[in-house]
């Protein structure tokens, strides 16, 4: 398999890359055409990168580059909704960088993500700054989450410039790291409110971080100092009671939740019960809790027992199945990755105590393979669930659809062709992220991504990479998504029910 594009490490330039397929007109032909609600059997024009029509069958002319889909699915291209790429960990940076990671997405059927801006020395502005420039490398789409640390007069304005001019439309809470990025209770109902006013969608990173140091503190006395204490130290239980907490508060303040990699039974039951009772919240589990289990945390290798620390941690066997069941009956909305690639000699930091080991697992290159096999190889959704849980509802949630996430006219050329009679295998090796290691080495199923095009130009066919540094575009995201619409009513008549107060009579003295 070609490695085919230019690593940043090695300094690139235009002129060194592999180029992008210049064809500004191609045309998809007779392949399953799968939007999240339809399925047919169609062809696909697209000029200069946006599709222009979708139709059974289409005739062109010998200046269309035309690409032969019979008996492949051309589908949506993936949207990662959670991405940590030129990520700072506590006391290291991530290895996949805005080129190297969006090329490892690109060769994986993934052609937008949006990734979590950190705010530098507090300041919204210098950190949305520093990830426009982490990000002129860029070789796809991309779009920011902004993380929020600390509350002020300060950072609430910046909340909302970057809402009204920057095109931010969610905001993080750490509801765990203590000391780091921790929030507390009164800082998270501040968030919730300004979120609310401004129309932008509240994420929270949920784990009682003040128990997790209690336990983290715990397996160092007990002299755990391996990778299986950062499971033993941060259990379901925490992850639960955070969910929980982070609904509640959300409820209160009426105004919609995201709860960002969901790994346990324990939150995916908070936001079960939320659901269920009418509350807007939405649950991303990541491909990681779909797909592995903590027993390898266990392993007698450190290196490979480190690479699977991230928080909240893998858990236990039954964990993945049941987020996997959620899934499949709408409790869970759609699927993200998390990654935040860190090398083994990042992992080796944590050697002698697992609080050291940076956290996190790489996924954006597999999860298109690893969600299909999964899920739909399986048996448990639709190909039309597929397109919705990997890119359609996420762009729904973050207001770009139909620009992104279907196959309509008028919508960005985004488009995977899926075989779903070739198979796919994973290992570091052959992989597209700059990781030595991959937390899925070996994995092997049904159903592969054969062709990519993004932005209306085939940047992944014959298992080759042609993609440029550059070609990736800023997507702005409005505020007041699907998730808002009505909540006003439902604050109207919380007000009217306050309009009658009791007339009391005053004490007689
Ligand atoms: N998840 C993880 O372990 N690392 C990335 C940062 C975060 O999302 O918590
Ligand atoms: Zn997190
Ligand atoms: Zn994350």
């Amino acid at each position: 398999q070609s490695n085919q594009f230019c690593d940043a490490g090695i300094g690139y330039g235009e002129s060194a890359c592999g180029t992008q397929i210049s064809s500004s007109k191609l045309l998809i032909k007779g392949g399953t055409v799968v939007n999240a609600h339809h399925q047919h059997i169609g062809d696909v024009y697209i000029e200069d990168g946006i599709i222009v029509a979708v139709n059974p069958h289409i005739r062109v002319g010998d200046d269309v580059t035309v690409i032969d889909a019979t008996g492949k699915y051309v589908m949506p291209g993936g949207i990662d909704p959670h991405t940590h790429l030129d990520g700072d960990g506590v006391s290291t940076v991530s290895v996949d960088d805005f080129f190297s990671g969006q090329a490892a997405a690109l060769a994986g059927g993934t052609t937008m993500h949006i990734d979590f801006v950190m705010p530098v020395d507090g300041s919204l502005t210098a950190g949305f700054e520093a990830y426009e420039k982490k990000a002129k490398k860029s070789c796809m789409d991309y779009g920011f989450h902004m993380v929020i640390t600390k509350w002020d007069e300060t950072v609430s304005k910046e909340m909302e410039l970057m809402v009204k001019e920057k095109g931010i439309n969610s905001f993080k809470f750490f509801m765990a790291y203590k000391g780091i990025v921790m929030i507390n209770n009164e800082l998270l109902l501040e968030g919730l409110k300004k979120c609310k006013s401004l129309g932008a969608l509240a994420m929270v990173h949920a784990e009682n971080g003040d128990a997790v140091d209690e336990g983290q503190k715990k397996m160092i006395e007990l002299g755990i100092t391996g990778p299986e204490g950062h499971a033993l130290s941060r259990p379901p239980v925490l992850e639960g009671e955070a969910t929980a907490r982070a609904i509640r508060l959300a409820n209160f303040v009426n105004t919609p939740l995201y709860v960002v990699h969901v790994m346990s039974i324990d939150a995916m039951e908070e936001i079960a019960k939320a659901r269920k009772s009418g509350q807007r919240v939405i649950g991303e589990p990541i491909v990681s809790g779909l797909a592995l289990d903590e027993s390898w945390l266990w392993h007698p290798d450190f290196e490979t027992a480190a690479k699977y620390v991230m928080s909240p941690p893998i858990r236990k066997r039954g964990h993945d199945k049941a987020l996997q069941a959620a899934l499949s009956t709408g409790i869970l909305q759609l699927v993200g990755t998390d990654h935040a690639a860190f090398n083994s000699t990042q992992k080796a930091l944590g050697i002698d105590d697992f609080r050291k080991i940076p956290n996190g697992v790489n996924g954006i290159e597999e999860r298109m393979h690893l969600v299909w096999d999964i899920m739909v190889e399986s048996g448990q959704i639709s190909v039309t669930d597929y397109v919705r849980l990997t890119s359609t509802e996420c762009a729904r949630i973050f207001n770009i659809y139909p620009r992104k996430g279907a196959i309509l006219p008028g919508s960005d050329a985004d488009i995977i062709i899926l075989n779903p009679n070739s198979s796919f295998e994973i290992t570091a090796k052959s992989h597209h992220s700059r990781l030595d290691t991959n937390v899925y080495e070996g994995r092997r199923g049904k159903g592969k991504i054969e062709v990519t095009i993004a932005g209306g130009r085939v940047v992944w066919e014959n298992n080759e990479l042609k993609v440029a540094p550059g070609a990736g575009r800023y997507i702005q995201m409005s505020p007041f998504s699907y998730l808002f619409d009505g909540l006003d009513k439902k604050d109207a008549i919380y007000l009217n029910s306050l309009q009658a107060p009791v007339k009391r009579t005053k004490p007689s003295t």
